[in-house]
């Protein structure tokens, strides 16, 4: 039996923080798991080395459903981002392990490749409507067969998904928080032009995604959506808060606009009610933030009964430990969607070598026993955590609003 012999949490900062949980087994197996929680970093990092690593240490890295099991009812606190990333971290670890125990990339284990490969899409913003056309055909021309939309908005200082930098988008960016300024009114009437002049100069052959991020009302969401439909946008997201549930319900009788949503969620039980009421279209978890492999299967699960497709989170806070094991779980689930996928910098795919690899608008996990991935210890030392947060966002009259 693989008998968990250490755990250990590494904190480190190649150009933006990540937590990676590292597991040992007596035969000298390791497994990782990504924990980053962006900007609540070090709260999971606690989570993990002073309530779940001493727990772990002697138990049979093979029994991983069982440790799930242990940590999610054991804690007695269930749910909530901080536990949910925690155990997410040690059940990826293990499915590395178990993979690399049996000689076989994880897909394997999950039943086998179901496609090919899975179709990615990248972020294409800029400040102008041209600027984001501009850089879509950039990615058009790097194979990508999905693209997804944001430009500035004239007026604003600064746009949700509009990075300073051309090709790598970090919102987590400063010491305290920074404040954005955020107008509905303006945003709704530019996002439909963007839209327009996009598929007027990019076709019909691509697909066309939006993230509205959390900001507007359902009745709101709902005109955005019908304003969209002649442009056929492949998802909405994240298009009101997701508290409350029944708020997609009247989205949903407004628009034929589909609606993905989910990159907060943390359990099944977030989801539970969007999927059985047939309210969405795509479920946005990822393995990081919704317990780990074993969950997310869960959710896929669920989800598959009512021809709910998986989409999973992919920004540059999910380290490449949690891109590899999200494309282990999309090349196996049946119900897949599409995965976001924003490139990491040189410095961070330097820390975490990987196997897997981009062509054609698709990726594949590799091959590799295991996830595929790993951490270098040496060079994660080098880069110390550095606390950075995400903005805040504020109405022009100063009203917080949701980011
Ligand atoms: O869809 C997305 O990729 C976004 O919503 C993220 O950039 C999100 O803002 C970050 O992951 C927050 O950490
Ligand atoms: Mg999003």
């Amino acid at each position: 039996m693989p008998r968990i012999t250490a755990a250990r949490v590494i904190v480190t900062c190649p150009g933006r923080n990540f937590v990676t949980l590292k597991i040992e087994c007596n035969d000298g197996t390791t497994g990782v798991g990504d924990a980053t929680l962006n900007g609540r970093e070090m709260a999971v990092a606690s989570y993990l080395s002073d309530h779940v690593v001493p727990c772990l240490v002697g138990r049979d890295a093979h029994r991983i459903e069982d440790i799930w099991q242990y940590l999610y009812k054991g804690a007695y606190w269930r749910r909530g981002p901080v536990t949910m990333t925690a155990i997410a971290a040690v059940d990826t670890a293990l499915w590395d392990i178990k993979g690399k125990l049996a000689g076989l990339p994880v897909y394997q284990l999950l039943g086998g490749a179901a496609r090919d490969s899975v179709m990615v899409y990248g972020h294409a913003n800029g400040a102008t409507i041209e600027d984001t056309i501009a850089a879509a055909r950039d990615y058009q021309q790097q194979g990508y067969k999905a693209i997804r939309l944001q430009c500035g908005i004239p007026g604003m200082a600064s746009t949700y998904g509009v990075s300073k930098d051309r090709f790598f988008y970090e919102p987590a960016d400063a010491d305290l928080p920074s404040e954005n300024v955020w107008s509905t009114s303006k945003y709704l009437r530019i996002v439909p032009e963007l839209f327009k002049a996009a598929r007027e100069a990019l076709g019909w052959d691509v697909h066309l995604l939006h993230d509205i991020h959390h900001r507007l009302t359902p009745i709101e969401a709902g005109r955005l959506g019908k304003d969209l439909e002649p442009y056929r946008p492949f998802w909405l997201e994240d298009a009101t808060p997701a508290e409350n549930q029944d708020a997609f319900r009247l989205i949903r009788q407004h628009t034929t606009s589909p609606l993905a949503v989910g990159e907060v969620f943390n359990s099944i039980w977030d989801c539970k009610g969007l999927i059985e009421n047939q309210l969405i279209d795509y479920i946005r978890n990822t393995v990081v933030h919704a317990g780990g492999i074993t969950h997310l299967r869960r959710i896929a699960a669920l989800a598959d009964l009512y021809q709910i497709k998986t989409g999973c989170h992919g920004a540059t806070d999910l380290s490449p430990v949690c891109m590899a094991a999200a494309l282990h779980f999309d090349l196996s689930v049946p119900n897949f969607g599409i995965q976001e996928y924003m490139r990491h910098t040189p410095e961070t795919d330097a820390v975490f070598p990987h196997a897997y690899r981009f062509a054609n608008g698709a990726m594949h996990p590799g091959d590799a026993p295991g996830l595929g991935v790993d951490i270098d210890e040496d060079l994660a030392a080098a880069h110390d955590y550095k606390r950075a947060f995400l903005p805040v966002n504020r109405l022009e009259d100063g009203t917080m609003h949701d980011w």
